[in-house]
């Protein structure tokens, strides 16, 4: 669940310090998200299908192979707020980023920047420049990096959105992400998008920690394009399958640079002959056959996001948050134990729910591994980012309220347990 390379057995609580009966409490959901149930039986569906039907599963059965991530669209679709045919799913998140790129991206000797955080993601960031050297650009001028206010962790909507105004004329591309990995910071999409249009920029959003976390209109905000992954809070697995979107705007005036096979047009894709009716908008950016068993891992996880709906897990989400907030405000101002005062806790998530998702992050300056070690140790998960930022994520579909009072208790007692170990290093 953290980056660690950690064996099973160290994953385990310590039993003299856990009820071995007792499940842990999993606050992880931001970098992975737990197994439906139906995941199991829609697997074993599918690998009995191919040792009965083999290569008639292509066409036949209840899940056809060869358009069934075209079914499940619909439902990714109405968790983006994108029509159904804005909407493919293809590939992993890093590569979905380099296609919409590759076709979005068209730097003149004026317009020739990317604007993007100066804390994106590594992935997008590497993605950025990589394609900013592709056009034979140098990444040093041509990625525009926004960053705080000095002191300050995250990025002020009015600061954006002057940078934008004030730099526009040489942006090709505004690239951040809806809610931001570290901070748990969610942007204003509908604004900045508004705002990068007024300047004739092209903006696209990394979508990997906001999609299944808040809701997202990405249709109505005329976002040009975005993509995300589905492991996290849309619970696919690791390496589920990706999602992309490309607004309905540009369906006929953007191209995949790209091209395979399955942008084909259906009719024509089997006829075998070397002739392109290339799918208009974002599925004919689709290069290869799409995995059946990423398919139905993602079915089981977006039927249970259509029957609980995004508005009523965001509304549950924002009451779980604000709990963990008012728990965790008591630890870092030490209500109980004056010792917590020493560890120097900031929470840096903002305040504001309109401004985050589910997750809150802490910044913990000293001493951050041996907390995560410590939570583990008494059945606890979240993660840790380097340096020292410790990211919790209470997730609407599948914790409550008292186990976020339990987190909040076992973190406590971890940080009392670091406090004691570690007396002498601790000023
Ligand atoms: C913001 C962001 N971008 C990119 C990635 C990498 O995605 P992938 O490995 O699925 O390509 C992740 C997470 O892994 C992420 O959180
Ligand atoms: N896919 C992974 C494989 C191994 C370790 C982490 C990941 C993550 O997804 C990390 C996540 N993107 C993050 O927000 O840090």
């Amino acid at each position: 669940m953290t980056h660690r390379h950690k064996s099973p057995s160290e994953m385990t609580g310590d039993l003299g310090l856990v009820n071995g009966e007792e499940q842990c409490v999993y606050m992880a959901g931001n970098s992975l998200g737990l197994q439906p149930k139906k995941v199991k039986v829609y697997l074993e569906e599918e690998l009995d299908k191919w040792a009965k039907l083999a290569v008639h599963g292509h066409f036949d059965g209840a899940r056809p192979w060869v358009y069934f991530d075209e079914i499940i669209s619909s439902s990714m679709a109405s968790i983006v707020g994108a029509k159904e045919n804005e909407v493919a799913l293809m590939n992993g998140l890093t590569v979905n980023l380099h296609l919409l790129l590759l076709a979005f991206y068209k730097p003149t000797a004026k317009r020739n920047k990317i604007l993007l955080e100066e804390k994106a993601f590594p992935s997008d960031y590497f993605v950025i420049a990589s394609q900013i050297e592709m056009h034979n650009l140098d990444p040093t001028s041509c990625m525009l990096l926004v960053t705080p206010r000095e002191g300050e962790q995250t990025l002020r909507r009015e600061d954006l959105l002057s940078t934008i105004e004030r730099e526009g004329d040489t942006i090709a591309v505004i690239l951040l992400s809806g809610v931001q990995y570290l901070t748990g910071q969610l942007f204003d999409m509908a604004s900045i998008t508004h705002a990068g249009h007024n300047m004739g920029c092209v903006v696209g959003f990394d979508l990997a920690h906001a999609v299944g976390n808040v809701e997202l209109s990405l249709h109505e905000w005329g976002v040009d394009f975005a993509c995300w992954c589905s492991y996290k809070y849309l619970n696919s697995g690791a390496g589920g399958v990706a999602g992309a979107f490309v607004h309905e705007k540009c369906m006929h005036s953007v191209k995949p640079v790209l091209i395979g096979w399955w942008g084909n047009d259906r009719e024509n894709r089997f006829t075998m002959e070397n002739k392109l009716k290339l799918i208009p908008g974002v599925r004919g950016f689709r290069l290869s056959n799409p995995s059946i068993f990423l398919s139905c891992s993602l079915q089981a996880s977006l039927e249970i996001f259509t029957e609980a709906s995004m508005p009523a897990l965001r509304k549950k989400s924002v009451q779980l948050t604000a709990y963990l907030e008012l728990l965790l405000q008591r630890i870092i101002n030490a209500e109980s134990k004056e010792q917590l005062k020493r560890l120097k806790l900031k929470m840096i998530t903002p305040t504001d729910p309109v401004q985050r998702g589910c997750q809150l992050s802490l910044q913990i300056p000293m001493l951050s591994q041996p907390v995560l070690q410590e939570l583990e140790r008494r059945g606890a998960m979240c993660d840790i980012r380097e340096p020292n930022i410790l990211r919790v994520a209470p997730v609407p579909l599948y914790n409550t309220f008292g186990d976020v009072h339990r987190f909040v208790k076992l973190l406590k007692d971890s940080f009392l347990a670091v406090i004691l170990k570690d007396q002498n290093n601790i000023p």
